[in-house]
Parts: C-alpha cells; structure tokens; sequence
C-alpha cells in the first residue's frame, strides 16, 4: 500500500513545486511519510503521510477517490489534514492549532511531521534568503508564521514531549524563531 501511495502522490503533485522554489513538491510528502514511519509501522497512516497534501492540493483527488484507491480509513485521516481554502489563513491556522491537540493519534503524527518538514525547510532556507523567505508565503509576517509553529507545538506538546521528532522540531523553533 505505501508503495502504490507514493505512486499516487507522485502523479497527483506533478508539476508542483515547494513555494518559492523550483524543488519539486512530492519532496515534502515524501519527507513527511519517512518522519512518520519512525513514530509507527501502521502502513495505512504511512501512506496516508505521503498521501496527506493531495486532497487539499491536486485537482480530482477527494475524500470518495482516497477511500476507493487505499481505505476509508486513510481517507479519514488525509481529510483530516486537509484546511478549508475557502477561509483566511488565520482562521485556517487558528482552526489546525485548535483541533490537533484532540485529533486522533494518527492524524497528530501526521501533522506534526508535516510540520517538521516545513520548519526543516525554513532552517535551511533562512541563513541562504534571510527575511526575503517569509515573502514565499501567504502570511509573510515572521511573528506570524512563528506563532503557527509554536501554537501547533504547544498543542503537541502534552502527548509528544517523549518523542524525538517532536524534540527536533522545538529545537529548530528555537533557533529560527526565538
Ligand atoms: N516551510 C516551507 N513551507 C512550504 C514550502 N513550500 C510550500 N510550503 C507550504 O506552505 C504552507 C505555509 O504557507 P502559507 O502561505 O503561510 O499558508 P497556506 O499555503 O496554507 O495559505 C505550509 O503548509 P501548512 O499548512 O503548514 O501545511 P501543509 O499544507 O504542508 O499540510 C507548507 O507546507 C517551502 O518551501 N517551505
């Protein structure tokens, strides 16, 4: 199954690029389902991690299209990770920082690897492009973007302290974002 998922990811995110950049997207998914695979062997959640952005992101694919091709169940937990565009990015983000701390488990590991690849992203890309990054994204304000990784580690913190993604992930918070 986590082969056949990223086949699917990889031709759902054709064509996509990481915001700002020219590497290319399914990168990030990628990432995502590695980070997971250390916290879980349950191959349904790590193939709903490379599978996590697809809804959200990619034309045709649905809730229905991931429970047919995998299982209902990894379709619950993509969904589960998907925002709805329709709003503004702080209530979207406001609406992520409230609803991960009583998510089910797997859609915690999710979302936090998820997160950690991003802040992954942005330690590495911040000493190269220096405040000209924060331009990438939708919220362009540092203190923004810092208070959405914070909210979404303090909501995290309480069920994931003992985890070694979960210390890497504050540790690159603390550097980047003080
Ligand atoms: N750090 C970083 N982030 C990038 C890059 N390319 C794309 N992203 C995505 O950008 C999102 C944050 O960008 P914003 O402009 O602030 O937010 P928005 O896309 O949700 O509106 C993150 O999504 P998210 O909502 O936090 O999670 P998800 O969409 O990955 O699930 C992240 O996945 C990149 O090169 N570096």
């Amino acid at each position: 199954m986590i082969d056949r998922a990223v086949e699917f990811a990889t031709k759902a995110h054709e064509g996509q690029f990481r915001k700002g950049t020219r590497r290319p997207y399914i990168v990030h998914p990628i990432e995502v389902k590695d980070i997971v695979s250390t916290m879980t062997r349950d191959e349904e959640v790590i193939s709903a991690a490379v599978l996590h952005d697809t809804i959200e992101d990619c034309q045709g694919v649905t809730r229905e299209v991931l429970a047919l091709e995998f299982s209902p169940r990894v379709a619950a937990m993509v969904a589960g990770e998907s925002e709805d565009k329709s709003k503004t990015w702080l209530e979207r983000k406001s609406a992520t920082i409230q609803s991960i701390g009583s998510a089910p488990r797997e859609v915690q590991m999710i979302g936090l690897a998820d997160k950690l690849s991003n802040m992954r992203d942005i330690d590495r890309d911040y000493p190269k492009v220096g405040e000209e990054l924060w331009n990438r994204f939708r919220m362009k304000d540092k203190k923004m973007i810092g208070w959405y990784y914070k909210g979404i580690r303090d909501a995290l913190a309480k069920d994931f302290q003992k985890e070694s993604v979960f210390q890497e992930y504050c540790r690159l918070i603390q550097k980047n974002f003080g």
